[in-house]
């Protein structure tokens, strides 16, 4: 596969964008559309790999979707009346959709197996399979990593479960079995994460409870089909955030992106940098959302903490970047997360980025990024993605700070999340 040549240098970025739908609502409205009576329209829902891998699994259990111009309407069918699939559910690159997908299949009387590919296969699953084997579920596999089997159920009973990771998806898989068990699952979380799955819920006509740290779920699985507005993905809108931030002559517009308090940390991080982030247009119902606008601006460093992660976990390699151009040093710690993402990515971010001239430190649970480098390599330059599709646009956007020449490889791994992603580099970036 060819090297993707990247913009360098960049004089500004400018103009006004709609960030495509957000990954993780994505994931699960049609899974929710898939297992609710009647028909689910989702708007805006977002096209890219790991969507369809969601997609995917619910056609091979024998839910009909259609996909119009401007919507997606799922034919949902009662959980207890899902088909046995023709094959292995083919998860891709995507943990989102396995995890979610062995809670909500964890109770079907036959037998499934889910696979993926190199990178999945090599992430954590005891985190799921442990508290949904308490809960009557059965599962084959080898060093609790993909390819796994679901063995037939026969009935779930409810458990009362601390998360040992503050993990929205191992919350969401133990929401979505809870809800087909006998008696109530109680989730304690150690620190909030994204509540998507509990807000899409209440929109399907099932209420899980939070009382302080636990989720309280009571079986039901009466889910009514639904409409469902998917907002611009704050994960995807951070890239364009930091790039003007920091590419001078910037000004962006964001629009409609979600800004769930549970998502939004890399708002109040960049913020506590010194970034003043405009918010124009605000919905507070549902998944709240705004426009957002950004020029460019001068950041100091800052402290991170464990606290800090949970809302901002898939924008720690941005802020990584950001910290770079920060004036005075910045420690992240309480990020051992990172390790076991489509890449390691504190190994990832810290190669790829001291490659243009950066100086961070890869520390066991986080980085230590010396600011105020200016980026620049002195002869052509191959930074990878390694397969991963955040630290391939976090590289993109680095490389628009940089002097000289810059390609990155396995630049196509973008589309597990954001396929249009340098089709709007293009529109946006003067060079
Ligand atoms: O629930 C979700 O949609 C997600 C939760 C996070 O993972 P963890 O639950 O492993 O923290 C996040 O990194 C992932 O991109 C999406
Ligand atoms: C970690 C991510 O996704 P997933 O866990 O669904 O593969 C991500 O999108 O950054």
């Amino acid at each position: 596969m060819t090297n993707r040549q990247l913009k360098t240098a960049a004089t500004g970025i400018n103009g006004q964008l709609t960030v495509p739908g957000d990954k993780s609502i994505s994931h699960r409205a049609v899974m929710l559309g898939s297992i609710a009576t009647g028909e689910t329209t989702i708007y805006g829902l977002l096209d890219s790999d790991d969507v369809r891998n969601t997609l995917g699994a619910m056609q091979q259990l024998g839910v009909t979707v259609d996909w119009y111009d401007d919507r997606v309407v799922v034919h949902g069918r009662p959980l207890t009346t899902l088909t046995e699939p023709d094959g292995p559910l083919d998860m891709g690159n995507s943990g989102t959709s396995t995890r979610l997908l062995m809670g909500l299949l964890a109770n079907q009387p036959f037998p499934m197996t889910f696979v993926g590919d190199a990178s999945l296969s090599t992430r954590p699953l005891a985190r799921v399979i442990d508290p949904l084997t308490k809960m009557g579920a059965r599962f084959v596999s080898t060093n609790h990593r993909l390819p796994v089997t679901t063995m037939p159920g026969f009935g779930l009973h409810g458990i009362h479960y601390r998360l040992p990771v503050a993990s929205a998806q191992v919350k969401s898989a133990l929401i979505l079995s809870g809800l087909q068990a006998e008696g109530e699952t109680v989730i304690t979380e150690p620190l909030a994460t994204r509540d998507h799955t509990e807000r899409m819920l209440h929109h399907f006509g099932v209420d899980v409870v939070r009382e302080g740290q636990d989720i309280i779920v009571t079986p039901n699985t009466a889910l009514t089909g639904a409409t469902i507005n998917v907002p611009g993905d704050i994960s995807s809108a951070a890239f364009w955030i930091v790039a003007a931030l920091l590419v001078p002559n910037s000004e962006l517009r964001l629009t409609g992106v979600g800004i769930n308090p549970t998502r939004d940390g890399i708002l109040r991080l960049l913020r506590r940098m010194g970034a003043v982030i405009e918010m124009d247009n605000v919905i507070s119902e549902g998944e709240p959302t705004a426009d957002l606008i950004v020029r460019t601006q001068a950041l100091q460093g800052t402290a991170v903490t464990s606290e800090d992660i949970p809302t901002a976990v898939d924008e720690i390699p941005m802020l990584v970047l950001a910290a770079t151009q920060a004036f005075g040093d910045t420690l992240i710690t309480g990020a051992q997360e990172l390790h076991v993402k489509e890449t390691d990515r504190i190994a990832t971010v810290t190669t790829q980025l001291n490659k243009l001239g950066a100086n961070i430190e890869a520390r066991e649970d986080g980085f230590l990024v010396h600011g105020g480098t200016p980026l620049h390599v002195d002869e052509p330059t191959v930074v990878d993605s390694s397969g991963d599709h955040r630290i391939g646009m976090m590289l993109a956007i680095a490389a628009l700070l940089t002097e000289g020449e810059v390609a990155l490889a396995n630049a196509d791994s973008v589309s597990v999340s954001y396929p249009s992603f340098f089709a709007d580099l293009e529109r946006l970036v003067e060079a």
